[in-house]
């Protein structure tokens, strides 16, 4: 009797193992057949672009519009063409899809405009611009040189004064971070120095406001060329902004420095959107003889710039300045094309400087705006233009500070030769008076 209740459990157990190990077995199968599918989906199409590498796979700029349509002006619901609120949802998901006939063929992109300057404009040399550009800082001079040098002047500060020091550099657009940092400095160092005089206390605050304007970061522009395999390879520079901070005034202007300098240069107008933008740049190419490769309206903006880049290595020319679109930092579509733009263009050459333009008189909007536009590519030096009209030359300092990226150049007037390098201490000099 035990010994039947013996093979009976043997038996149960070996049929129990029996189940165990083929079920195991099949659903194992099953996974793996199950990743294989995935890894085919996965597998990007010859030609196609994947954004999850963030490397773009197809080989020339216009090979993306197949599968990364540009923006269609007409179907923009703003009346200009410019990138607007609502944009991105202009053509909802569940509309009908077109066919293959409905879709019109695209006529070629770009057009390259060679302009031969008959008369090439005398460009101002580029040394020396900011003390030149000084009187453009008045209104933001009011600020530090009159209202803060009367404070710090008038000999020993009580409470009440420290805090309208405080004040006049929040109001000058330091940002709470910089004026506290500055405040605290000042404390200091008068107080060590045992300052008297107003000389004295000018001679502190040029220190410590110069100071307060250091970084790691190089105020150089990449612009010059550079060796690749023993060829020569023009510098290439994207300049990024939202619209109407002044991109394709300081691409212009940014070309006569370089001309001025002995320089080469090709535009690229991959603002597409707004033709007049183009014209603008042409202008401003026809004026230092330098070639600009533009876009039909609408066009796709990598295009564009992989054409300008890829005319600049052919004509082995110095620099090629990319004058994007203004877009707003709140549109994920448009911040992605941008991405696009940079990673096409560097298909074949590498981008040496992205400039994010900035304008001084929309205060902490431009910030907000740098923060987002550093997100989709990788900003190397800040453009700060429009400081000729704000008494907020204050931003300087806070952009600096919250970006870690340098501001290279500053824009103070609408003429073309009216763009200045950045230094710390001639810049303080100025604002002081
Ligand atoms: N006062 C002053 N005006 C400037 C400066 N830089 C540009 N501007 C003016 O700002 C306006 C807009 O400049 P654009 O270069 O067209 O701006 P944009 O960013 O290319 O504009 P979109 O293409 O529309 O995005 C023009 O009237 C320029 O003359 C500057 O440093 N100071």
């Amino acid at each position: 009797m035990s010994s039947t209740w013996f093979w009976i459990v043997v038996v149960a157990v070996v049929v129990l193992v029996a189940v165990l190990v083929s079920g195991l077995l099949i659903a194992r199968r099953r996974r793996i057949s199950l990743d294989k599918a995935r890894e085919v989906e996965a597998k990007p199409k010859r030609g196609s672009y994947t954004a999850s590498g963030g490397i773009a796979l197809a080989p020339g700029g216009e090979a993306e519009s197949v599968e990364d349509p540009v923006h269609p002006v007409e179907d923009r619901p703003e009346v200009d063409g410019q990138p607007a609120v609502g944009d991105d949802a202009a053509v909802p998901r569940d509309s009908g899809q077109r066919t293959v006939r409905d879709v019109k063929l695209p006529e070629p992109a770009v057009d390259t405009v060679d302009t031969v300057a008959e008369e090439i404009d005398e460009i101002d040399p580029a040394t020396g611009r900011l003390e030149r550009l000084r009187g453009r800082l008045s209104k933001s001079r009011s600020v530090f040189g009159q209202s803060l040098l009367g404070l710090l002047g008038a000999g020993d500060l009580d409470e009440d004064s420290w805090q309208e020091v405080e004040d006049t550099l929040l109001v000058a657009d330091l940002g709470a971070a910089t004026t506290d940092q500055i405040v605290q400095r000042l404390r200091d160092e008068l107080s060590r120095k045992a300052v008297r005089s107003s000389a004295e206390a000018r001679a502190v605050l040029h220190e410590v406001l110069t100071a307060a304007l250091s970084t790691d970061g190089h105020r150089a522009v990449r612009a010059l060329p550079h060796q690749v395999d023993g060829q020569k390879q023009p510098a290439v520079v994207l300049v990024a902004g939202v619209n109407g901070t002044g991109k394709t005034t300081t691409t212009g202007k940014l070309a006569r420095v370089l001309v001025a300098q002995g320089s080469t240069v090709v535009l690229g107008a991959a603002d597409t959107f707004r033709a007049a933008a183009a014209d603008q740049l042409q202008t401003w190419g026809e004026r230092v003889g330098a070639t600009v490769v533009r876009g039909k309206e609408g066009a796709d903006p990598a295009a564009v710039a992989f054409d300008a880049v890829k005319r600049g290595i052919e004509d082995g020319v110095d620099a090629v300045l990319v004058d994007t679109a203004g877009r707003l930092h709140t549109k994920t579509g448009l911040m992605d094309e941008l991405g696009k733009v940079k990673r096409v263009v560097e298909k074949q050459a590498k981008v040496d400087e992205v400039l994010l333009v900035l304008d001084a008189t929309t205060g902490q909007n431009g910030l907000a705006q740098a923060r987002v536009f550093a997100e989709v590519v990788d900003v190397t030096g800040i453009v700060l233009t429009k400081l000729d009209g704000t008494a907020k030359g204050g931003i300087v300092f806070q952009v600096q500070r919250e970006l870690g990226v340098p501001v290279k150049l500053v824009g103070l007037g609408e003429g073309p030769d009216d763009l200045a390098p950045f230094e710390p201490g001639a810049f303080v000099d100025a604002l002081l008076g």
